[in-house]
Formats: structure tokens, sequence, C-alpha cells
């Protein structure tokens, strides 16, 4: 867990991480994805939860590029829980923020990788009343192990099928903050 890391180990990882997509490629597709959401969503005053911890930095940088009327809200459920894989169920540490019943719902999150937690969120909305429900992530990870048939609405950019940190994504709850998209040495 991340209390066993130290600074020079988490500077490490950093330096030897492989670049995969840079900031001004996050802004393009955080830029795409503004027009494909207005596109749809425009006229339905949906409310669009950021689904935490992950989706918080995708959902701020692209929220401000949808010039439209909608509410803001977010959810916390969590399966990796700072580790590099993920457990089966789903952890909710904190419900939907806004009652979402009859409303259209869009769900942001940084990355579709097995596809569990969008897949339970999704359900979760339906369950709670959503009139309809749309998904976005700033990135889908590539291989044949998704464990869902959810299609996700709005993609920004595929990524290799490595472990990947930045712009959200975590590397045992250090990094988040890095402006690109980064892939962990070895992994
Ligand atoms: O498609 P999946 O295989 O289900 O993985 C995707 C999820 O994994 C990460 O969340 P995580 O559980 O690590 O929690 P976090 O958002 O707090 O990092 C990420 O933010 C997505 O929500
Ligand atoms: N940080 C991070 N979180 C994930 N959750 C599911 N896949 C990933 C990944 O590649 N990186």
């Amino acid at each position: 867990m991340s209390q066993s890391l130290t600074l020079e180990e988490l500077n490490r990882v950093m330096a030897e991480a492989d670049l995969l997509k840079s900031a001004a490629e996050v802004d393009a597709a955080l830029n795409k994805l503004a027009v494909e959401i207005t596109g749809r969503l425009s006229t339905s005053l949906p409310v669009v939860y950021g689904i935490m911890n992950g989706g918080l930095v995708m959902a701020g940088q692209l929220l401000t590029k949808l010039n439209f009327p909608l509410e803001q809200g977010y959810m916390h459920a969590t399966r990796y829980r700072g580790e590099t894989t993920g457990h089966t169920d789903l952890q909710w540490q904190a419900p939907p923020s806004i009652p979402m019943d009859g409303r259209t719902v869009l769900i942001l999150d940084d990355i579709f990788d097995e596809g569990n937690t969008l897949a339970e969120v999704v359900k979760a909305c339906h369950a709670q009343g959503a009139k309809e429900v749309f998904t976005a992530v700033l990135v889908n990870k590539l291989h044949d192990r998704k464990n869902t048939d959810l299609q996700i609405d709005f993609i920004g950019m595929d990524v290799e099928d490595r472990y990947v940190f930045g712009c959200g994504m975590d590397y045992r709850g250090y990094w988040r903050n890095a402006p690109g998209i980064y892939a962990v040495k070895g992994m």
C-alpha cells in the first residue's frame, strides 16, 4: 500500500515510466469528448457524476468544456483500492450525491479496463430510477478481458494493455496528478 513507498521509489517509477499520451493529447481527447457529449446531451439537463477518485481529474477538466446547463455530482466506488489488480467486488464509499430519479445521467470516469466498475455503477443508476444513463471515459484499455457487454457511449482515446497512471489514475495511491498518461515500467 502507499505508506510503504518512499519518495525515491515514487520518483523512480515516474522517471522509468513510458509516456503513452502527452498532456496535449489528453487535452485533445477531452475536446473531442466535449463535442460529442454536447451533441448528444446539451438539451437534456443531465446530472453528471464523476466517479471518485479516478474520475476527479477527468471530470474537472471536461466539465469546463461543456457549455450547456447541467448539474454536477459525485459518487465514490472503488474496486482496486490502491492496488494494481482489482477485487471482484465494488466497494461503495459514497453513494450518488444528487438524486437521479427520472433524470438523464452521465457518468464520468478515468478508465474502462475490465469494465466491472462502470457496469455496476450503471446498474445502480438504473436501480435508482435514472431515465437514461450515459458513460464517458478518458481512456479505454485495449484487451479481450472485458467482464461486461456494456458499451461506453463516449471514449476519449484507447491505451495499450499496461498498468497506467496520471490524469486521475494512480500508481499505488500516488501520481494521479501527473498531466499525461504513463505506463509503469514492466507492467
Ligand atoms: O474497468 P475496471 O477494471 O473496473 O477498472 C476501472 C476502475 O478502476 C479505477 O478505480 P479504482 O477501483 O482503482 O478506484 P480509484 O478510482 O479510487 O482509483 C478507475 O478509476 C475505474 O473506476
Ligand atoms: N491507475 C489505474 N487504475 C486502473 N483501474 C483499472 N485499470 C487501471 C490502470 O491501468 N491504472
